[in-house]
């Protein structure tokens, strides 16, 4: 599969971030006088940064502050989840296996997260699975980010694509479309933070465990 370029989404594709997103942001909502909020809702509230889940933490919570307290609550929120990236947070199930065995098979792996860049490159670092990937991008990273087509690009070209098969994995609208807009196939896992069926996204496959990613990938690319 030398000529092969899978790109993962990162929160809720190959990391259950959502533990330690919801303790930054609770932490952050104390700060500002508001009511706590459980992580159920935090889950459907990842897929567009940071600063866009501290916005929807506040609408839900009694809605937006002054921009310059905003701003205020942005720099805690970051401060406080650089130092907590993995407290609680962990691989999916599969993912170490399935990522040892792309990379003996030689296809060229990257992450394309809308995570600022602060935060993913040191997550990936330690939870050790930096190695895997020869690029990582953020939401930040372009001035583009998913769903359109521009970030997947920007990661490839990183990655040195220039023939053969790119696929996206993720969890979301976000990465379905942007795989969609780049003219890419798309695979989408059923269990990350999105509220509505994946299959209502109309993603290329679906696949419910990482073990099952190996052998699809092995089949899309014999066919
Ligand atoms: O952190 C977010 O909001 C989104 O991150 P993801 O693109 O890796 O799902
Ligand atoms: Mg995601």
């Amino acid at each position: 599969m030398q000529d092969l370029y899978v790109l993962f989404d990162l929160d809720g594709t190959l990391v259950d971030s959502a533990p330690d997103l919801h303790g930054a942001l609770n932490h952050s909502l104390t700060r500002a006088g508001r009511d706590l909020i459980d992580i159920a809702q935090v889950r459907h509230m990842v897929g567009q940064g940071a600063r866009v889940l501290l916005e929807r933490g506040l609408t839900a919570t009694g809605g937006m502050p002054s921009a310059e307290i905003f701003e205020e609550l942005v720099e805690e929120f970051f401060d406080y989840y650089e130092d907590h990236l993995i407290d609680h947070s962990v691989p999916y199930e599969g993912v170490v296996t399935s990522l040892e065995l792309f990379k003996k098979a030689g296809v060229t792996m990257g992450v394309c997260t809308n995570k600022p860049m602060r935060f993913a490159v040191p997550l990936l670092q330690q939870m050790g699975l930096s190695k895997f990937f020869t690029a990582t991008t953020g939401g930040d990273s372009f001035e583009v980010r998913k769903p359109d087509a521009g970030h997947i690009n920007g990661t490839l070209e990183e990655m040195n694509f220039t023939k053969g098969t790119a696929l996206m994995v993720g969890d979301s609208d976000s990465d379905i479309s942007a795989a969609r807009n780049a003219g890419i196939p798309s695979i989408a896992v059923t269990f990350g933070y999105t509220e509505i069926p994946v299959s209502d996204l109309n993603p290329t496959h679906i696949i419910d465990h990482f073990d099952e990613l190996y052998p699809l990938v092995t089949k899309i690319t014999r066919s």
